[in-house]
């Protein structure tokens, strides 16, 4: 077979967009000859089995579920969790669960959300943002009480803080409120902070924990939780047509990738440090600290003109869009060189023509209408 495709350098070698984008090695191709091919929704593929078990592993819990997507694996997460209606879920205003996830809240688990601003614009805290408006379960028939606190962690690249985790956790079980982690990038935080995926998840009544952005596999996420809670999330992915066959393919990558990739995390995080170093040094604002592999450039206080985003970045030949610039393992040194010239380019241009129009650039403005 020729591996050529994947041994080349990534199409995403100049990929800035998301981490989303990274794209199999060929290290994950050779390992599809070692997939078994059972029937997952029967639970009959070792392949499957063996990925669910190693990030159930990994993340303390007695279960796992590999799901399609951290938007199916969130969603029937926190279906899961919610059992008798009317109800509310907390989650800052801007998790994916609530922004990115089509509505599934009020679909899925027709719950009314509680959108939450952080008073501190980098995490919630129990005092600040949720007891100010958590709706206790007390009989009380005007509100939808609060039944599941979604907390997202890393948040825009932002490493949500162990102690505040601790003490909403530690609330949320003295008041019968689960708790959830969208843990799409907890990867991220555990190699940046140093803490265990398991401490972090100890906390969390479910977590959700994605294989296909930081760590490059081609598809999937996995639900981790107990195996009571595991199988019926299960109910929820069938009911949602998220019964995979033959996923033994899918979970060998992903495998793979875990065991492949899991160490070039913090490389990501130096590149995006030194970025953010070189915005501060040069006066270009940021919406958020880095912290990890995300660079969030504030594109509205900088006026950054959206012909130029998109002239400079074809100039330098680098895809980006909206303000965040998203580090993975496989951007090539010199699209970093390229992408450090096109910042400091923008900004220059900004400051010669500003631009005050209307909103930030659209987060997928390359959808063809
Ligand atoms: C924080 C976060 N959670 C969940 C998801 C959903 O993952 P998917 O795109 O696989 O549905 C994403 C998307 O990348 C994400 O960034
Ligand atoms: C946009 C969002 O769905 C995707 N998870 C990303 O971070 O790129």
């Amino acid at each position: 077979m020729d591996f050529s495709t994947y041994t080349a350098q990534s199409p995403a070698h100049n990929e800035f967009r998301s981490d989303t984008f990274t794209t199999p090695t060929a290290s994950m191709i050779q390992a599809l000859a070692n997939a078994t091919l059972g029937d997952a929704v029967y639970n009959e593929d070792e392949s499957t089995i063996a990925l669910e078990k190693k990030v159930a592993d990994l993340a303390g819990k007695e279960a796992g579920l590999y799901c399609v997507s951290g938007t199916l694996s969130n969603q029937i997460a926190l279906r899961t969790n919610l059992i008798q209606p009317p109800f509310s879920i907390l989650c800052d205003h801007r998790g994916h669960v609530y922004v990115h996830e089509a509505g599934g809240l009020s679909t899925l688990s027709q719950a009314m959300v509680q959108p939450i601003v952080a008073k501190n614009g980098h995490h919630l805290t129990l005092e600040d943002d949720i007891l100010p408006n958590f709706i206790p379960d007390d009989g009380e028939i005007h509100g939808a009480p609060t039944k599941v606190i979604s907390l997202e962690n890393t948040l825009h690249g932002m490493i949500f803080p162990l102690d505040e985790i601790k003490k909403i956790s530690n609330f949320c079980k003295k008041n019968d409120v689960k708790l959830h982690l969208d843990g799409a990038r907890l990867w991220n935080a555990s190699v940046a902070t140093g803490i265990s995926l398991k401490e972090y998840c100890s906390y969390f009544d479910s977590v959700s924990l994605c294989l296909s952005k930081t760590l490059g596999a081609p598809v999937g996420s996995v639900l981790v939780s107990t195996r009571k809670f595991v199988n019926k999330a299960n109910h929820f992915k069938k009911q949602n047509g998220g019964g995979i066959r033959q996923s033994g393919l899918l979970a060998v990558m992903a495998i793979t990738a875990i065991d492949e990739n899991l160490p070039k995390l913090q490389k990501t995080h130096e590149r995006a440090k030194e970025l953010g170093e070189l915005c501060d040094k040069n006066g270009i604002y940021l919406e958020h600290p880095v912290e990890t592999n995300f660079v969030f450039i504030d594109t509205k206080k900088n006026k950054w003109n959206p012909e130029s985003i998109k002239t400079l970045a074809e100039k330098h030949g680098i895809k980006f869009y909206g303000g965040r610039i998203s580090f993975h393992y496989q951007v090539s040194d010199e699209s970093f060189e390229a992408v450090k010239k096109f910042v400091l380019e923008t900004q220059e241009d900004a400051k010669k023509n500003p631009y005050d129009g209307g909103d930030q650039v659209r987060f997928y403005s390359n959808i063809e209408e």
